[in-house]
This record gives C-alpha cells, structure tokens and sequence, in this order.
C-alpha cells in the first residue's frame, strides 16, 4: 500500500512516463482528456495562503442545434480534521465549519453552483470505536441543526446548492441517528435529505451500533443546475444503488466517502466511474483525508492488534463522465478543492450512442430479483 507520503498516481505517471507512453497510458486510465479549466488567479492565491490543492476541469459535449449547451460547476472538497479527534466537540464542529467556509469562499469565486462535502465532514470518522459519548453528539438535526444552518447561510451568500453528509439526530422519529446527506437549495431553503442506503461492516468500518440502513430511497432533488442525488460511501460498491438514482432520473451522483488505503484504494478509480459509463450519468467521488487518532484502543474482529488509528484516508477525490472520461484525482494527503464545469447534454448523447437504458432489460432483472429474494428460491442452476 503506498504510504501517506505518496502524492498521487497522476504525479508518479508524470515524473517516469515519457510523454508519448504517457500520453497513451493517460487515455487508457482516464478516457478522452479534460479541458483544464481557467480559475482566477485570486481563487489560487486563496487556495495556497489557505494551504489547500485547487484543480478544475472541463468536460465537454457535442453542440446541439435544439438544446443550449446545459453546463455546470460542481466544486468537491475534500479535507484533513482540523483539530485532534479528542477536542471538545463543539470546538471541533466549529473549526471544521471555518475551514470549510474558507473553501467554499474559492469555490465561489470558480464560478462552483452545486458544493459536496465529505462524508460526515462535521467530524472525526469515530464509528471504529463503537463508543456512544462523545461521538454522538457530533449527530445534528438535518432540518435545523447548527451546520445546516451555517450550510443556508452558504448556499445563500454564494448562490450555491450546498451537498451536506452529517451525521443526523432525527427528532422527530424517536431521536435515532442515520448517516444523512442534506441537499440546500441556492435559494437557502432545504429542499430535503437522503441517507446513506448501505451500512458497512468491513474491517474498522463497522457503523451499524450507530445508525441503521436509509429508508428513503432513492431521492433525486431537482435543483436550478439539474438533477442531482447522494450515494453516500459504501453504497458505490452496490451497483443498484447508483443504478435507482439514475432510474429516478439523476444526472449528477456525488459518492461522499470516507475510506482507507488498505481497504479500498484498489477500486476506487473503478466504482464510481463505471457507475457513470454504466448510469449514463456523471458521479463525483469525495474522500477524506489523513490519519484520525482516537483517545481509546478499538479492535474491529479481524485479528489485527488493538490500535488507535483508523489507517490513511487517501483524498484522491475525482469526476467521472458518462463517456468513461475522468478528471485527474485530487492530491491523496492534501486538502483540496475539485471545481469541474459539466455539460449535462452529455448523459444524453452517450445514452444514444450507448442505449444502456434501453437495452437494460430491466424488467426481465425485476421479474427474477423478485423470485431471487423469496425465502424459497432455488437458484437456477443447469446440472447435468
Ligand atoms: N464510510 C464507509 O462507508 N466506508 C466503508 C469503506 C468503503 O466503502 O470503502
């Protein structure tokens, strides 16, 4: 596994490949280059008093003679914890409302209409402890709780849909908690919330003593900029998941994540970008960065020794378009910023060339998952 120290794929291809081979290699790994798009200098200067990596992207589509170019920016940030996981919560939450308001403030000026946060980007990713205090009281109403409040106040000044994945206390409902993503409009309001559809039990990533699996779907929110929906982490490696956001009409899926380098760094490239060429959609997958040390040893049932660390997460975060081409991936030990301008036009005219949608035989899937799932069911197996 490549150490922390390791940038980026992308900067290891640069230093060794000649450029022929590199460029070859590129377009295998990455499809058709994107543009690279022109930032304002200001947004750089921001970006690096800031200390945080700024790239953006172009992806372009054919010109249509009935329909106008239909392009957006969507802007994915990706960051370290500010503070050590053992700072007083409401400390922790605040610096991490500061840091992000400094990002979004350059997202602003790169023209970002829709902003995605990392997954519980409110705080340090403590379901590995399966400890209950202090950890749930990072948990916040979705409606009104203080980071939605401080996300309208965002998504206000700067005209921007704001993506914001927290961990929810519902309430209303029993006051139980969900990994949630909530989508504020660029007019303030909260247009709603979506949660997190898989629940991981793999390795440290074991959340299920805190919340329990989503139960609403497949929510698509149609916003100013086009249509958009939240698979939120371990729900890439479910193939259905992203392909009922898409059924629902979604354009534009951000995968908001957090995950290590020993578990998952191997697919990450894959999933959410075949989830795009797949859904003839484009995916936006954000993951955290850095190391998050936890005041208690926590062993997870996999044999290894108890520790207080949960790995490296990998940042790397990317975009993904619906004809297999990609962005490079952000900086794997730095914060950053990913501001990539998107034609939607695009998802139709793959789909066209491609017709994934019509020739998915979805009902032909419906008809035998239905017979599949009964307690009953017998696979079918030809035997000699
Ligand atoms: N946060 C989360 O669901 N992580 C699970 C590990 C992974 O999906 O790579």
């Amino acid at each position: 596994m490549a150490g922390p120290k390791w940038e980026s794929l992308e900067q290891c291809l640069e230093k060794h490949l000649p450029p022929a081979d590199l460029c070859v290699v590129k377009h295998l790994l990455y499809g058709k280059e994107t543009r690279k798009l022109s930032l304002p200098n200001r947004a750089f200067e921001l970006a690096s008093e800031g200390d945080f990596e700024l790239q953006g992207y172009a992806f372009e589509a054919a010109k249509e003679q009935l329909r106008g170019p239909r392009t957006v920016r969507v802007g994915l940030v990706q960051n370290k914890i500010p503070l050590p996981a053992d700072a007083p919560v409401a400390k922790q939450v605040s610096a991490l409302h500061r840091r992000i308001e400094a990002i979004a403030e350059v997202a602003a000026l790169c023209g970002v209409n829709i902003i995605c946060f990392q997954e519980a980007w409110t705080m340090p990713f403590a379901f590995c402890t399966r400890e209950k205090l202090p950890w749930t009281e990072f948990a916040e109403s979705a409606e009104d709780g203080p980071t939605t409040r401080f996300c309208q106040k965002l998504a206000k000044k700067h005209d921007m849909v704001v993506v914001s994945p927290i961990l929810e206390r519902d309430g209303e409902h029993g006051d139980v908690l969900w990994n949630t993503a909530v989508v504020i409009s660029n007019s303030g309001k909260v247009l709603g919330k979506t949660r997190k559809n898989h629940i991981p039990r793999v390795g440290d990533f074991n959340e299920s003593t805190y919340y329990m699996e989503g139960n609403l779907g497949h929510p698509v929110f149609q916003t100013q900029f086009g249509r958009i929906a939240v698979n939120i982490c371990y729900g890439r490696h479910h193939p259905l998941n992203w392909l009922m956001y898409s059924v629902n009409g979604a354009e534009i899926i951000f995968n908001p994540s957090a995950t290590i380098g020993t578990l998952s760094e191997s697919m990450w490239p894959i999933e959410a970008r075949n989830a795009a060429i797949a859904n003839h959609c484009f995916t936006c997958a954000i993951n955290r960065v850095g190391e998050e040390y936890f005041p208690n040893e926590f062993t997870s049932g996999d044999g290894k020794k108890a520790h207080q660390d949960f790995g490296y997460f990998y940042g790397s975060s990317y975009v993904a378009a619906p004809d297999s081409s990609r962005t490079p991936g952000l900086s794997r030990n730095r914060d950053g910023l990913l501001v990539a301008e998107l034609n939607l036009n695009l998802c139709r005219q793959v789909n066209d060339v491609w017709n994934f949608k019509m020739t998915g035989r979805y009902e032909m899937y419906a008809r035998e998952l239905a017979e599949a799932v009964k307690p009953n069911y017998s696979p079918n197996i030809v035997k000699e």
